[in-house]
């Protein structure tokens, strides 16, 4: 397994050690001891949670608030995505800033998202599937978002914005200036 911090604190990329053989493929997708000792905290994840997309869609940016705070493990298990990250902590050096990598079923990478980051993804492949672990629990009352075209973040999703598909929720969302007000 390697794990890089990226250039936002705290915030991770995972390439775990793939097993390839004449059957296939194995891997351990998460090991709670490897996992809390690369990135050196104690992590406990409580909600596993998987969704199917088609190309285009774009879910997010979403984060929960206050004490619904959710830590994130991401992974792609089929298909191709853009996945987004966004530091919202406010004391935090890179405030505003994004980090974006290519997550897919091939490259079996992994994102770890720390509390107080907004989280989006843009599938690149005809479907994606994909999974993830939180540390805390889906609460309605705590969603929040942002929208993903806000001009202060100012984000480059390398896809014609056109043909961006959005959820209802999601074509909402506030700006970042206007949510911060
Ligand atoms: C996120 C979530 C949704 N739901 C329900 C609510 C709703 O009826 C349905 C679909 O929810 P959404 O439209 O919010 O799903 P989605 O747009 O996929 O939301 C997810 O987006 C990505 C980018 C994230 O980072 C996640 O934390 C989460 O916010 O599933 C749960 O029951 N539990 C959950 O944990």
């Amino acid at each position: 397994m390697i794990v890089k911090e990226t250039a936002l604190k705290g915030c991770f990329e995972i390439e775990p050690s793939v097993f390839n053989d004449h059957r296939g493929y194995f891997l351990e997708t998460f090991n709670q001891q490897a996992f809390n000792q690369a990135i050196g905290q104690e992590v406990t994840f409580v909600q596993d949670n998987e969704s199917q997309s088609t190309k285009g869609v774009l879910r997010g940016l979403h984060f929960q608030t206050g004490d619904h705070a959710q830590a994130k493990l991401i992974r792609v298990v089929v298909g191709r995505v853009l996945d987004v990250v966004v530091d919202l902590r406010p004391n935090s050096p890179t405030f505003c800033k994004h980090f974006k990598a290519v997550l897919s079923g091939e490259n079996k990478k992994q994102l770890f998202v720390p509390r107080g980051f907004a989280h989006g993804f843009l599938v690149l492949s005809e479907t994606a599937i994909f999974s993830y672990k939180c540390d805390n629990f889906y609460s309605k009352a705590a969603e929040a978002g942002i929208a993903y075209n806000d001009p202060t973040l100012n984000i480059d999703w390398e896809f014609p914005t056109n043909l961006v598909e959005l959820s209802k929720k999601d074509l909402h969302l506030p700006t970042i200036e206007a949510y911060f007000k």
